[in-house]
């Protein structure tokens, strides 16, 4: 069987469902198509639901409409809202490999198998799918495939589509633990010398009355000098002369000439300052196909990057980071690429004066 790359191309993946090999010879095809809507509330998400993937997949998902109006032959739907949970920081976080690989059964996955995502929407439909191939790769399955330009590039070309849901077992696919190396932590990333200091906090309720006089208490506390003292300028996060930090959203929204999404409650400004500004849409053509790997390269050694460094990526909750991680690695294999999955939304509940580069927010 030709040896499927990063990205597949329509033709390539054409033959294979021709030659009846999705399904049947360890070649799988997942659609994952998806709408993200408001995040549901974490903590009756963890209550009632967390891992609970019999009734999850009980609930409307308008993915889950979009791939039963039409979809390639042969693939299943794989849904990030059942495949990722909201966490109290981010708006998509990772299940325990055991949870998870509950999930990638039911999908009927076996062991083995080389895994073809495909989407539609933005960046040629390969947000969502990129999203679900470092999501596999987190845990050790490295057999994964875009398909290059999505269910559009395909559509386009007159291949056939079907309403036909084909009947699958469950897998026995297994996950592994692969998430320290694919993604990096907020702790992490504040730590110093691999050591994390949580900042001083104050123990009373927001609604309390005597919050804010606590808060101002804290500020100008001992407690708080010996922690900024320890820490001011010394985190991990702090050192963007020596780590490729990546920014991969849009660049009006890094600049803040148009809404980023972030609260004017809580952040100063739009982005982290020594961050670049590499946006994930640079790295597709207009024609929603993946530019090719020199052209990649180009674009990130003139935005500044260097292969030698450390990478992570970011962006808001983690998904255009993911299809740029996946880019750099198709790019450049020997860069390893980690994802920030909390991204700029579980910064900006965490630690929100370090958003403080770019302009004020727009009005
Ligand atoms: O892609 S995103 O996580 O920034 S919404």
């Amino acid at each position: 069987m030709t040896v499927l790359g990063k990205f597949v191309a329509s033709t390539t993946l054409r033959q294979l469902v021709k030659d009846g090999v999705i399904n049947k010879q360890g070649v799988r095809l997942l659609d994952c198509s998806f709408v993200p809507g408001v995040k549901p509330d974490w903590k009756r998400f963890k209550e009632q639901l967390y891992g609970k993937f019999e009734q999850l997949s009980g609930f409307k998902s308008i993915g889950r409409a979009l791939y039963l109006a039409e979809h390639i032959p042969e693939s299943v739907h794989a849904d990030l809202e059942q495949a990722m949970y909201p966490g109290k920081f981010e708006r998509f976080s990772h299940y325990p490999p055991e949870i998870f690989q509950e999930y990638a059964r039911r999908l009927g996955i076996r062991d083995g198998e080389h895994l073809i995502f495909y989407g539609r929407g933005a960046y040629g439909g390969m947000l969502w799918p990129a999203r679900f191939a470092w999501l596999f790769k987190s845990y050790g399955h490295e057999k994964v495939s875009v398909l290059d330009g999505g269910l559009n590039d395909w559509v386009q070309r007159g291949y056939e589509i079907t309403t036909e849901v084909p009947k699958m077992e469950i897998g026995n696919w297994t996950a592994r633990d692969n998430l320290k190396e694919t993604l990096i932590t907020f702790e992490e990333l504040e730590s110093v010398d691999g050591k994390y200091e949580p900042k001083p906090e104050v123990n009373v309720d927001p609604s309390d009355p005597e919050h804010e006089q606590k808060e101002k208490e804290l500020k100008w506390s001992n407690e708080m000098k010996e922690w900024e003292a320890k820490t001011k300028g010394k985190m991990l996060i702090d050192q963007t002369s020596k780590i490729n930090f990546l920014d991969t959203r849009p660049r009006a929204q890094f600049e803040g000439l148009q809404d980023s999404g972030l609260s004017p409650m809580c952040c100063e400004a739009v982005h982290i300052p020594g961050f670049t500004n590499t946006p994930v849409g640079e790295i597709v053509r207009d024609d929603g196909t993946i530019k090719d790997p020199e052209q990649i390269k180009n674009y990130l050694n003139e935005s500044g990057f260097s292969a030698d460094k450390t990478t992570i990526t970011q962006c808001m909750t983690g998904i255009q980071a993911s299809l740029m991680a996946y880019g750099i690695e198709y790019a450049l294999p020997n860069v390893k690429p980690r994802v920030y999955n909390g991204s700029l939304k579980e910064m900006e509940q965490r630690d929100p004066k370090r958003i403080s580069g770019g302009n004020r927010h727009i009005p």
